[in-house]
């Protein structure tokens, strides 16, 4: 990510400071970090722009209000043609999805035929399709191909949109509190310097870094009512019964701004998060709660860090014109900006060496 931005702010004699969209940046970024997780490779430029395009249709499909919904009868005529359209985009998850794996079981191969001929070779890193294959080979109905990539596609399609999101409403709040993003580079330039790049270990001594991304999950929780869970039995929550059946959704964008828990509760104020101990946790739920929580939540939380942390070493940040942000949330079943972010990028002078040997 940091190479790719260096390269579109730098003409062939000096560095100067480029448009970026900041979206798009991460999400090339992430979904690299995931693909790597799962196949053990980088996701190419074509494939990620392929992929959030499967993602954007599934999410607006999944998020439509449908007629047939509520009138059962025009399901027959799949009126809207939803059913044909949800079809398409099924039939085009799982091609990409199949070739994932396929791409995969080649490349395995090939390595084992290198490895029979040179015993000296390393053996191939732990993903998550390998693993799932050698289970494949033990029991193969239990690990049908079906199921290890629709695995994949779960961790792709949950971990790539919400993670570039968060790092997208980060930016926005720091463009919009420049004290926030000055006292983020001190504290980065203090603990990592300017003599090479921020690394994952980098993470755990950067509390004010930290701090920043838990406020921005307050704020701008990506799923701000989870997602929607059915209760098993009826049971009573906060005095209102709720009978079996009943779906819930858990309103947690209100509970992060409620004023009897949160002083000044719209405010960005990182501090608030500085040596957080816990009374107040239960009203901090960006990732859900309890069995069905959120697995990606320490994926997410090294990955936005990184990708924060690298942009705001690496580069210096402002807004386009004087003109606050506009922080307004978009509509969907992830919480977007409702205007994309752009915003002006230009490499430090003290980071050029080692954006260089990038
Ligand atoms: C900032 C980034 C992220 C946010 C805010 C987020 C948030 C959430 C939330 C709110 C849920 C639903 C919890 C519930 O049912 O109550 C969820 C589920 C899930 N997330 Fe994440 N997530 C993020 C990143 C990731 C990543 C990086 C991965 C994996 C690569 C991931 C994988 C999943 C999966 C597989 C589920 C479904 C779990 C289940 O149904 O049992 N997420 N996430």
């Amino acid at each position: 990510m940091a190479a790719r931005l260096y390269s579109s702010s730098s003409s062939s004699s000096a560095a100067s400071a480029v448009v970026v969209g900041v979206k798009p940046a991460a999400y090339g970024f992430v979904a690299s970090v995931i693909m790597t997780m799962v196949a053990g490779e980088r996701m190419a430029e074509e494939d990620v722009l392929r992929f959030k395009a499967i993602t954007e249709a599934g999410l607006a499909a999944a998020g439509a209000a449908n007629r047939q919904d509520f009138l059962p009868f025009l399901r027959l005529l799949d009126f809207g043609r939803a059913r044909r359209r949800l079809a398409g985009i099924a039939k085009e998850r799982h091609d990409f999805g199949q070739r994932i794996v396929d791409e995969y079981r080649r490349r395995h191969r090939r390595r084992l035929a290198v490895a029979a001929d040179d015993s000296s070779s390393s053996p191939p890193r732990r993903t998550v399709i390998g693993d799932l294959l050698r289970q494949q080979e033990s029991s193969p109905e239990s690990y049908a191909d079906e199921v290890i990539r629709t695995v994949c596609l779960s961790l792709l399609q949950a971990g790539t949109d919400t993670s570039a999101s968060t790092i997208e409403w980060a930016m926005a709040l720091l463009l919009n509190n420049p004290d926030v993003l000055r006292k983020a580079t001190d504290e980065i330039d203090s603990v990592v310097g300017m003599s090479r790049l921020l690394q994952e270990p980098d993470l755990a001594n950067l509390p004010y870094l930290r701090c920043i991304i838990t406020e921005t999950l307050r704020l701008y929780p990506l799923a701000p009512h989870l997602v929607p869970h059915e209760a098993s039995r009826d049971c009573m929550v906060a005095g209102h019964v709720i009978a079996r059946g009943t779906m819930v959704l858990v309103d947690v964008y209100s509970m992060q701004r409620d004023p009897r828990v949160w002083e000044d509760p719209d405010k960005f104020i990182p501090e608030r998060f500085k040596g957080f101990k816990v009374d107040r946790s239960g009203w901090m739920m960006p990732f859900g709660m309890g069995r069905r929580k959120c697995p990606g939540e320490g994926l997410a939380l090294r990955t936005v860090g990184m990708a924060l942390g690298v942009m705001i070493q690496c580069f210096q940040w402002e807004r386009l014109g004087k003109k606050k942000v506009d922080m307004s949330e978009g509509s969907g079943l992830t919480m977007p900006m409702a205007v994309p972010l752009m915003a002006m990028c230009l490499p430090r002078v003290e980071m050029e060496s080692v954006l260089k040997s990038l």
